[in-house]
């Protein structure tokens, strides 16, 4: 690495902690987007510690988080966010009081919580990068994840602004588009926008298999438009969705209220035959689509800028 490449580093050193679908897509993304940079990485699971390393995805893979942890300047939990706290406790005593500790968490303030109990003193600065897919594990990830996608930083009051600078351009090297917001916010916002979702995709398919009058393989055979995305977002994780859903239980529980009275009018609407409302109902929620796709969130998907993945974040950085 010339001298001038590492001082354009905003770390020199990032540790990766959990390397399934969003710690290999950091790891790849870091050494797309930040070459020089030195990638070390842990996973709780030897099946996924000897698997990361059987692919390249760090510099070197550890045997234990502290091990992962020394040395680095940047330090990103890429656990469930019911793990984090065990997670944090178990690097503690090798982290340095220098390095940021950073997360994936898909929800913000509980989290937040855990890693002040377990690291009292260090630089937390928690994020979300809003952008996944249904798969896990290390061969899920892929380095243009973050591309074009919002990753929501939820610093707190008394962050040292240089530290957050460093974490925001290391997500922009990515590509990603970052924004900061108080970490309740963004569990309400997270709960509406992909809990709730979730959720609904959870229950809709398991609805649909539990019905008596069709069958299993009537459900599988005519599983055509909307059921089958359906079918892809309730195919996520159940480790990480429990642990979200238990972990943003209010802001969840809030939005799910609001929702099941809104169904409750359409429901209401189809008893009643009345069109209109379901007709101007059905209208709104296309604008909201259409804005979506004007504002440049196409959809997520493994394949999404897979053809130029060795491309990826280079643009990113010169541009
Ligand atoms: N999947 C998505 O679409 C998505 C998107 C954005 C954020 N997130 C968040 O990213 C985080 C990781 O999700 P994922 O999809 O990568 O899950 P994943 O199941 O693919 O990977 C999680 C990894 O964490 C490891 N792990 C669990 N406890 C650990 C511990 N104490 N120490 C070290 N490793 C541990 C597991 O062995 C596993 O390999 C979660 O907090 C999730 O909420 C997920
Ligand atoms: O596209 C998908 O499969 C996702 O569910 C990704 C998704 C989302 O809801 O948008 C899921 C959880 C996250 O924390 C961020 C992104």
């Amino acid at each position: 690495m010339s001298d001038s490449e590492s001082a354009s580093l905003p770390f020199r050193h990032v540790a990766v902690i959990g390397l399934g679908l969003l710690g290999s897509s950091v790891a790849r993304a870091a050494r797309a987007c930040l070459p020089g940079i030195v990638i070390t990485g842990y996973d709780a699971d030897p099946a996924v510690r000897d698997r990361a390393r059987a692919i390249g995805l760090a510099d070197t893979i550890a045997n234990a988080a502290g091990e992962a942890v020394r040395g680095a300047d940047l330090v990103v939990l890429c656990v469930p966010v019911g793990a984090m706290g065990t997670a944090a406790r178990e690097l503690a005593a090798d982290l340095s009081l220098a390095a940021i500790v950073s997360d994936v968490g898909s929800s913000k303030a509980s989290v937040a919580a855990a890693l002040g109990a377990a690291l009292p003193g260090h630089r937390i600065i928690p994020a979300h990068p809003v952008a996944g897919t249904e798969q896990s594990g290390p061969d899920a990830g892929f380095a243009t994840l973050f591309r074009n996608r919002w990753c929501i930083v939820t610093p707190p009051a008394d962050v040292d602004a240089a530290d957050l600078a460093r974490l925001v351009a290391f997500w922009e090297a990515f590509g990603a588009r970052v924004e900061t917001m108080d970490a309740e916010h963004h569990d309400l916002v997270l709960a509406v926008t992909s809990h709730l979702p979730h959720l609904i995709a959870y229950t809709i398919v398991g609805t649909a298999s539990d019905l008596e009058r069709v069958t299993q393989s009537e459900v599988i055979k005519y599983s055509a438009g909307g059921f089958r995305d359906f079918t892809r977002i309730a195919a996520s994780d159940p480790t990480m969705w429990r642990d979200v859903f238990l972990n943003n239980r209010d802001a969840v529980l809030d939005m799910l209220g609001r929702f099941n009275r809104d169904l409750a009018e359409l429901e209401a609407a189809i008893r009643a035959g009345d069109g209109e409302q379901l007709f101007d109902h059905f209208t709104r929620t296309r604008a909201i689509r259409r804005s979506i796709i004007e504002m440049g969130q196409d959809d997520a998907r493994p394949d999404f800028g897979r053809a130029d993945h060795s491309r990826a974040g280079k643009e990113t950085v010169s541009g």
